[in-house]
């Protein structure tokens, strides 16, 4: 049997993009089949799984989540188990979330716990985002696999291996991304007056929804608005007759939000009357905010903090997105962040999460199960 380090490895060289996990998917499945299978039932849905462990009494359902798909970013680790596919990375940790999944996987089938445990391995967190549609599926197809409670973790670079940091109630903000097409008319570079401009357009356009955040929104209520990608132009001397903005809207509140687009659409629609051009917006996919139960976030905070070997933290929200709030929405739970201590940050080519967080972290949730089982 493998350890849990080489399937963390194995795991991180295979990253694949949303609902595109196919070669993880069949990753998961071997190992997973591997594992005695009498108190498992095992079901696929996409390139997802759900994994029942039968409890010893079975009085209620707990669930555990681990998102299981990478990111569109060349690795410039140079670890010698980078990926092997190319432009595309773990730049997130989802291979330390499913290495600890399986982990704790192990330690219930040698083990099991009072209560049912479902595992579910959700496709497409980074986008479109397979919470959603894999939280009503269940609903609808196994509804007894619905558990009554549910939890997550994050890895978290900025903390030392052994310190978990969560807090009651809200803690990442409700997202958007952002995608905008500005279609005008290209020329030569000496003839400006017979072309329209989207270079100048788009320029114009970020510039003016930077005053959104800062003039529109309350400056009480936390909201970001990120271009991360500008595209314009094909070569030096021509004028560009295309551009592109890709972006994401971060807000707490999910109001805001509304407030945000319609301030967008009216920019947007502003630079089509000034650089006579055609503007599409699309906002690509959109995640509920991650709001965790006050009374389940408040258990497992007391607990970490009895338990020697962690540091405990309450922490502040973060304008980071996260699918998982799709499942927080109707059943109450946790998600927190554990720290892998690396000095490049989620979504860093670099990002090298230090993997003693796997042989910390699977005990941990192991013994908090266990209590929460007992109860
Ligand atoms: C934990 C994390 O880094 N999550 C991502 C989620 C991205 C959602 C979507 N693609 C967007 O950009 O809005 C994050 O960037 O926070």
């Amino acid at each position: 049997m493998k350890t849990l380090i080489e399937i963390r490895r194995d795991l991180h060289r295979i990253p694949e993009l949303g609902f595109q996990e196919v070669k993880t998917q069949n990753y998961l499945l071997e190992q997973i089949s591997a594992l005695p299978q009498e108190r498992l039932t095992i079901i696929q849905w996409k390139t997802g799984i759900v994994v029942k462990i039968k409890g010893m009494q079975g009085k209620k359902t707990i669930g555990w989540r681990t998102d299981i798909d990478g990111l569109p970013i060349t690795e410039a680790t140079g670890l010698p188990f980078q990926s092997e596919h190319e432009e595309k990375m773990h730049a997130c940790g989802h291979d330390v979330h499913m290495t600890v999944a399986l982990g704790l996987l192990r330690k219930l089938v040698d083990n099991p716990v009072n209560d049912h445990v479902v595992l579910i391995f959700q496709p497409a967190e980074e986008g479109p985002g397979g919470a959603l549609p894999m939280r009503e599926w269940l609903k609808q197809e196994y509804p007894e696999l619905v558990p009554e409670q549910i939890y997550a973790f994050h890895i978290a670079p900025e903390y030392p291996v052994g310190t978990v940091a969560t807090r009651p109630g809200l803690l990442f903000a409700n997202t958007s991304e952002l995608f905008i097409d500005l279609v005008g008319k290209e020329g030569h570079a000496a003839f400006p007056h017979q072309a329209k401009d989207m270079s100048i357009a788009a320029a114009t356009l970020l510039l003016q929804l930077q005053t959104i955040v800062s003039r529109s929104v309350n400056p009480m209520d936390p909201a970001v608005l990120t271009i991360g990608k500008m595209s314009s132009g094909t070569v030096q001397n021509i004028i560009s007759g295309q551009a592109r903005l890709e972006g994401t809207i971060r807000t707490m509140d999910a109001a805001t939000m509304t407030t945000i687009k319609q301030k967008i659409e009216s920019f947007c629609h502003a630079a089509e009357i000034a650089f006579d051009c055609d503007i599409r917006i699309d906002y690509g996919s959109s995640y509920y905010q991650v709001k965790n139960d006050e009374t389940l976030a408040n258990d497992f905070i007391s607990f970490a903090k009895r338990d020697p070997s962690t540091t405990a933290i309450v922490c502040d929200a973060a304008m980071t997105g996260e699918d998982f709030g799709y499942f927080l929405q109707e059943i109450p739970g946790v998600l927190f962040w554990a720290g892998v201590e690396s000095p490049f940050g989620l979504h860093h080519a670099k990002l090298n999460p230090n993997e003693a967080v796997i042989d910390y972290l699977v005990p941990f949730i192991d013994s908090y199960f266990r209590a929460l089982s007992n109860k």
